[in-house]
């Protein structure tokens, strides 16, 4: 079969289960990923957000078959995920990298780049031209063992880029980085797509996901609890109202027997938040128990009480970490 990435989307997952044996005698399984559908088009910023333990490193690991799944499939380019020519498109940022330490952040880059058959003159600009956009050119001749963290997954971010790819895949990619480097990294990722990159990252750093996604996937103990566009599923969301009260107690108000999302006590005033369909009969209780109305407004959808509402619907003990079964 030829490979002709324009054909298929760049990343097809079907129902794929990932399920580690663990504990000292390995009779304990963790079940990491539970049929987890995923399609990325070319293009796209796709975002894999979800609690510790989620699945989100586990997924990553399989695109890049350096775990394999226990049961479903995973494509990129429509090619299984084991194909050298494929893997050859993508550039890899891993969770933790640990690049060779001796090696300084240029020999380290134009190995990543000679790995993947570059080389020459050709290389050589490259590898400057990426170190460049990471802002290491100051440290590229001093060994890797020197760098602080932020230094090393910026040189990481480097080596998968040196090649061009026509994806990337980041798992945590502003992990480390000071504000100003998650800056950079966000605008670099922004840049690669303007260019035509489709690229597919894990966070569980809200903000990020908020400002780089075109579409994301909530991930929950190993299974999708949300998909879609920001805008499809901020504007998902059940509208509700902030509104601050004078005059009453926090006890006061939380026993006016309307269902309150959140309330906060805020020196001699409570700001609490409501669904938009209970706000009159909350208005109506306040006054008749002697407060009064400080102001009220259409609270601001966010991504963070999305991720929130996904946690409480997913309906587990604990958000953090797969399924362990004994
Ligand atoms: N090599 C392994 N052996 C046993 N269990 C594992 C292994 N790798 C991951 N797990 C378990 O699988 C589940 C999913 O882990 P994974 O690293 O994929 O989550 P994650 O969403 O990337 O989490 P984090 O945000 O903390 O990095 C967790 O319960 C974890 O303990």
């Amino acid at each position: 079969m030829t490979l002709n990435p324009t054909d298929a989307p760049p990343i097809q997952v079907r129902g794929l289960s990932k399920t580690y044996k663990v504990g000292f005698w390995f009779n304990k399984t963790v079940r990491a990923l539970q049929g987890l559908d995923l399609e990325v088009g070319a293009g796209q910023i796709y975002g894999l957000l979800g609690p510790n333990g989620a699945g989100k490193s586990t997924t990553i690991k399989i695109l890049m078959n350096l775990v394999r799944p226990s049961g479903g499939t995973a494509l990129l380019y429509g090619q299984p995920v084991d194909q050298a020519a494929t893997r050859r498109m993508v550039g890899f940022l891993p969770e933790n990298p640990s690049p060779y330490e001796y090696l300084t952040g240029r020999e380290f880059v134009t190995l990543a780049g000679q790995l993947c058959g570059m080389g020459g003159h050709e290389l050589d600009l490259r590898v400057k031209e990426v170190l460049g956009a990471v802002d290491m050119s100051h440290a590229e001749k001093l060994q890797i063992r020197r760098y602080s963290k932020g230094m090393v997954q910026r040189v990481a971010l480097a080596q998968a880029l040196v090649s061009k790819p026509k994806m990337l895949i980041l798992d945590e990619p502003t992990s480390g980085l000071d504000p100003v480097g998650r800056r950079q990294m966000r605008d670099l990722i922004l840049a690669e797509r303007d260019r035509g990159t489709t690229v597919l990252f894990c966070s569980h750093i809200i903000p990020d996901v908020e400002a780089l996604c075109d579409r994301l996937a909530v991930l929950v103990g190993g299974r999708r609890v949300r998909e879609g566009s920001v805008q499809q599923l901020l504007s998902a969301q059940v509208p509700s109202v902030e509104v601050v009260v004078e005059g009453l107690k926090l006890d006061q108000v939380k026993n006016l027997g309307v269902s309150l999302e959140s309330t906060q006590a805020l020196d001699g005033r409570v700001m609490l938040q409501v669904a938009d369909a209970d706000s009159q009969r909350l208005l109506g209780q306040v006054l008749a128990a002697g407060g009064r109305v400080n102001s009220l407004q259409a609270a601001k959808f966010s991504l963070e009480q999305l991720f929130m509402d996904a946690l409480k619907d997913s309906g587990r003990a604990s958000s953090v970490g797969g399924e362990i079964n004994t």
